[in-house]
């Protein structure tokens, strides 16, 4: 091939001795990329490749081309004559005494995969984001019905292995209605939101706490018998009552309690069955006054 022809190729082709490591000969793109002047013998490979890349080559691309005679698609960092490192891809044959190498740089190459790479991060994240956000209630935070309906799910799987007491705890604000009445829609949103606080500081980090309906919540309460569930209860009547209404009036709440016994476990009802069953007990405290907690066993 004739120097013309040479000097045509898109990427550096050079030239060096096996041993010496000098430069024999190169094409102009070489040339001008690592800022050669003239080819007299004082330039060899170890001037052009980072340190890693000198190690790489003299501990392992080395005795391959020794061996082999040729390495293909080799990942090296050049470094150009002004210092900058430059990610790259070579192709290297052995002849005789001779390296023919062949070196494509890889910037463009190396930013499109790191942008890649960031991307599916990006994307990773919104989508945990996304099934977070699917899991939620948009007004209290709290799960909403569905999340609860498969945590619990998963809750009874585990306690069907070794039993745990579980209690189910329906709660329900009393006359919700006249608060949205008289004080607005915004205003029974701002209660239903301080409750939910109030729900979430009094349980466990292993109970589940949920939005269930308009102004009824659900907590799950792991490893808690009937006694733990009506002092949690209490703590919510107490805690309740501190959430002031405009009317000098007080918030309360009533409550029914389901315990989920060891002998149900197995009933492919059993959550529905003991959510009807703290449905039926909140309905007795309603009945019996509001603001009290009531159990059905
Ligand atoms: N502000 C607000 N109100 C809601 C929301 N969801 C349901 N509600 C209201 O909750 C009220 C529930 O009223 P009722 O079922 O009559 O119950 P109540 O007035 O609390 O009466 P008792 O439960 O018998 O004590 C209705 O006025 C609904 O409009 C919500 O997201 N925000």
């Amino acid at each position: 091939m004739n120097q013309v022809e040479f000097d045509h190729f898109p990427c550096l082709l050079l030239v060096s001795h096996i041993e010496t490591t000098h430069l024999l000969t190169c094409n102009t793109y070489a040339e001008s990329f690592l800022g050669l002047q003239s080819i007299d013998g004082s330039f060899g490979i170890n001037d052009m490749l980072s340190k890693a890349s000198l190690i790489f080559y003299e501990s392992y691309l080395k005795p391959i081309l020794l061996s082999n005679g040729m390495c293909k698609e080799v990942q090296l960092t050049l470094l150009t004559h002004t210092g900058e490192r430059v990610p790259a891809v070579a192709h290297i044959t052995l002849k005789e005494a001779a390296l023919y190498w062949a070196i494509y740089p890889a910037q463009e190459r190396d930013k499109l995969y790191q942008e890649l790479v960031s991307a599916r991060e990006n994307l990773e994240a919104k989508t945990e984001e996304l099934t977070r956000l699917t899991r939620l209630d948009p007004l209290t935070s709290l799960l909403n019905r569905r999340a609860l309906t498969a945590d619990l799910n998963k809750i009874i799987t585990l306690i069907k292995r070794k039993y745990v007491p579980v209690c189910l705890v329906l709660i329900d604000i009393d006359f919700f209605k006249p608060i949205n009445d008289n004080f607005g829609h915004e205003y029974g949103d701002e209660v239903l939101i301080k409750l939910a606080a109030v729900l979430k500081g009094v349980v466990r980090e292993s109970d589940l706490v949920a939005r269930w309906g308009g102004e009824e919540f659900l907590l799950v309460l792991y490893n808690a018998n009937v006694d733990d569930a009506f002092s949690y209860c209490d703590r919510i009547h107490e805690a309740v009552r501190d959430i002031d209404l405009p009317d000098n009036k007080h918030l309360t709440v009533s409550i029914g309690i389901a315990n989920v016994k060891q002998e149900d476990i197995s009933d492919s009802e059993v959550i529905s069955k003991n959510i009807h069953v703290a449905d039926s007990a909140l309905y007795i405290a309603k009945k019996s006054g509001r603001n009290q907690t009531q159990l059905v066993s």
